[in-house]
C-alpha cells in the first residue's frame, strides 16, 4: 500500500522550525518506516523573503553527503508572509509551531479555529489555562492537537521504558533527572528567547520539559501508577539577576505509591556526560547519558554497595536479583537529527482520525504544564505571577 503522506504547514524560521522541517526530508527508509511519509506544503515566517530564504536553506541541505535526505518533499511548498495564510491554506493538513513560547498559544489557537491540526514545540504554552483552551477548541473541532515532545518518541525512551516496567530492576525507589546546559547568559542580548521575560525566557520552561520526559515515562507511565495527578512537593528557584528570570529551577514530584523523582534544569552548569538521569531500582541502577532531550546510550549498573572495592571491607554477597555487571545500552537514531519520529506519530494519528497521541496525550502534557505553574508560583522569577493569553 501506498505511504500516507502528511501536509505540513511550518510557522516560524528559526532555530528548531529549521531543525524540524530538514528532518521531514529524511527519508523514512531510513528508520525503516514505510506507512507514513512528509510534504512541506506551506511556510510561514513574518516577511516572505524569510519564508523564500527557509526553504532555499532546506533545498540545499544535505547535499551529496547527507544520508537517506531527499528533497521531494519540497516539491510544492509555498512561502508566505504571514503565519494566517498558512493556516488558510487547503493544502497544509497540519501546522507546526516553533516560535517561543509565549506565542504558542495564539499560535496554536488561530491554526485550529481555522480548521488545522497541530503539533506545538515545547513547553506547550505558558500557564494551565492557555492548554485549556486550546484542548477545549481541539476537542470542539474534532483536531488533532499534541506537544512536540520528541524525546518521548526516541528509540531509547521506549527501550528505557521496557527495562524498567518488566520489573527485571525490581521496584523503582526514585529518579533523579537533570538538564543542565551552560548557557552563556551574559553574553546573550536582552532580547535573546533563552532570557528575555516577554519571550518567556528561563530555564524553566525552556529546560523544564526534558528532564520531566523520563519521570513521566518511567513513573507516570509504570504499570502500577495509580496517581494521575502527581504533586510537587517541593521547588526552588535561582534567579538571574540581571533580568530576573530563573537560571536555575529544581523539584520534587511525588507519585503516591510509587516513588519520587527530583528533577532539575539549570542554564549555569552543565549536566555530568554519563549521569543525566538515574533511576534507582531495587536490584540496580539504570542511567540514561547526557543530553536528556537526545540520548542514544543507557547504561544499566549494579549498586554500589555490590561492587568490589568499593568500601574498605569485602562488599555483602548480592541479593537474589540484584544486578553484578555493568550492561552498556545503544540506541542510535540513524539519520536526522530524531524529530522525524514525532512527525511520523502524528502523521499515524491524523492518517486514523486520532485527535491526540496515545504516546504523548494531552492529559499528560497537563501534568507537567502544572508541576512549571507551580514551581513558577512558590519561586520569585519576574515570570511568577505570570498571567497567560486565556486568563487575560
Ligand atoms: N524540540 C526541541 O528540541 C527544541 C524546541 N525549541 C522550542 O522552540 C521554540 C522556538 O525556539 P528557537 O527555534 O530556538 O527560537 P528562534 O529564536 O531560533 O526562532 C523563533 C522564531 O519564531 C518566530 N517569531 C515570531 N514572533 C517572534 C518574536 N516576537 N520574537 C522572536 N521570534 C519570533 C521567528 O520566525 P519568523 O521571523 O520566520 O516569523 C523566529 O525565527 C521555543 O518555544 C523552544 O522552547 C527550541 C529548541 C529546541
Ligand atoms: O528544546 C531545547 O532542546 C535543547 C536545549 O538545549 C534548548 O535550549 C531547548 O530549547
Amino acid at each position: 500500500m501506498a505511504p500516507f503522506t502528511l501536509r505540513w504547514g511550518i510557522i516560524s524560521t528559526g532555530g528548531i522550525a529549521t531543525t524540524f522541517a530538514k528532518d521531514l526530508l529524511v527519508d523514512p527508509a531510513t528508520r525503516e518506516v514505510t506507512d507514513v511519509q512528509h510534504a512541506i506544503a506551506a511556510v510561514g515566517s513574518r516577511s516572505v523573503p524569510s519564508a523564500e530564504a527557509f526553504i532555499t536553506r532546506l533545498r540545499n541541505a544535505g547535499g551529496a553527503s547527507a544520508h537517506g535526505v531527499s528533497h521531494a518533499a519540497l516539491d510544492s511548498t509555498t512561502a508566505y508572509g504571514t503565519y494566517e495564510e498558512v493556516f488558510a491554506d487547503p493544502a497544509v493538513d497540519v501546522v507546526y509551531i516553533g516560535t517561543p513560547h509565549p506565542f504558542h498559544h495564539p499560535n496554536a489557537k488561530a491554526a485550529l479555529l481555522a480548521g488545522k491540526h497541530v503539533l506545538c514545540e515545547k513547553p506547550f504554552v505558558m500557564d494551565l489555562a492557555e492548554l485549556d483552551e486550546l484542548v477545549a477548541i481541539a476537542k470542539e473541532k474534532n483536531l488533532f492537537l499534541m506537544e512536540a515532545v520528541w524525546t518521548r518518541f526516541h528509540p531509547i525512551a521506549y527501550a528505557v521504558q521496557r527495562e524498567i516496567h518488566s520489573g527485571k530492576l525490581g521496584r523503582v525507589r526514585r529518579v533523579t533527572a537533570e538538564l543542565s546546559s551552560y548557557a552563556h547568559l551574559d553574553e546573550r542580548a536582552d532580547n535573546d528567547r533563552m532570557i528575555d521575560p516577554k519571550l518567556g525566557g528561563g530555564a524553566l520552561l525552556d529546560l523544564g520539559p526534558y528532564p520531566s520526559v523520563w519521570s513521566m515515562l518511567v513513573l507516570h507511565q509504570h504499570p502500577d501508577n495509580t496517581d494521575q495527578a502527581p504533586q510537587v512537593l517541593d521547588s526552588s528557584q535561582r534567579i538571574y539577576a540581571r533580568n530576573g528570570v530563573d537560571e536555575l529551577s529544581a523539584w520534587t514530584v511525588r507519585w503516591d505509591g510509587l516513588a519520587e523523582s527530583r528533577i532539575l534544569c539549570d542554564f549555569t552548569a552543565w549536566t555530568p556526560r554519563d549521569c543525566a538521569a538515574v533511576i534507582d531500582c531495587e536490584h540496580g541502577q539504570l542511567i540514561v547519558e547526557h543530553p536528556l532531550y537526545r540520548p542514544e546510550r543507557y547504561r544499566i549498573v549494579p549498586h554500589p554497595s555490590t561492587v568490589a572495592g568499593s568500601s574498605e571491607s569485602a562488599p555483602p554477597p548480592p541479593r537474589p536479583g540484584q544486578i553484578t555487571e555493568e550492561s552498556v545500552h545503544h540506541c542510535p537514531i540513524p539519520a536526522g537529527n530524531g524529530m522525524h519520529y514525532e512527525a511520523d506519530e502524528v502523521a499515524r494519528c491524523i492518517r486514523d482520525g486520532k485527535t491526540e497521541s496515545a504516546r504523548m496525550p494531552l492529559a499528560e502534557s497537563r501534568v507537567v504544564q502544572g508541576w512549571f505553574d507551580t514551581v513558577r508560583k512558590q519561586g520569585s522569577s519576574v515570570l511568577k505571577d505570570l498571567v497567560g493569553n486565556a486568563g487575560k
